[in-house]
């Protein structure tokens, strides 16, 4: 019975995934980005703690805009009159994928730039 109420919940949290999928430009455009980042790392072969700094970089982005979305969708749900509280609200949301994004782009360039120097040399 809890093994059947927890695959519900995947099932949900998938689902989740997938209309942020099919909804959300910004996490396409993410999710794009990290399939390009991922073909990279193993073009310059990257080695493992520079994948795990790589893969929680590309988490982080994407769940901060999964989470943002949901804010988004439950205030548009909400339908609020405009208002300096629901302002807040969406814009704290859009700073936290601002934020990620930024530590993923300085993680990118920490990881990616001596690879790619390197690579470059030995051509
Ligand atoms: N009810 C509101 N009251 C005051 N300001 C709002 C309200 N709703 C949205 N805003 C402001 O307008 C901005 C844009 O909101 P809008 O709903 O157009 O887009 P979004 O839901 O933030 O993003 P997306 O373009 O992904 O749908 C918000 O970031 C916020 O600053």
């Amino acid at each position: 019975m809890k093994d059947k109420r927890r695959s519900i919940g995947f099932k949900f949290a998938l689902n989740g995934i997938w209309s942020v999928m099919k909804s959300e430009r910004n996490f396409r455009l993410h999710l794009l980005a990290a399939i390009i980042v991922i073909i990279a790392g193993f073009v310059v072969e990257l080695s493992r703690i520079e994948w795990l700094f790589t893969v929680v970089a590309i988490g982080s982005v994407l769940s901060a805009e999964s989470l943002n979305s949901a804010v988004e969708k439950m205030l548009d749900y909400l339908n609020p009159d405009v208002h300096p509280q629901a302002k807040i609200v969406k814009d704290v949301a859009a700073g936290a994928v601002l934020l990620t994004a930024v530590m993923a782009t300085i993680i990118g360039v920490i990881v990616f730039l001596p690879n790619i120097v390197s690579m470059l040399k030995s051509w």
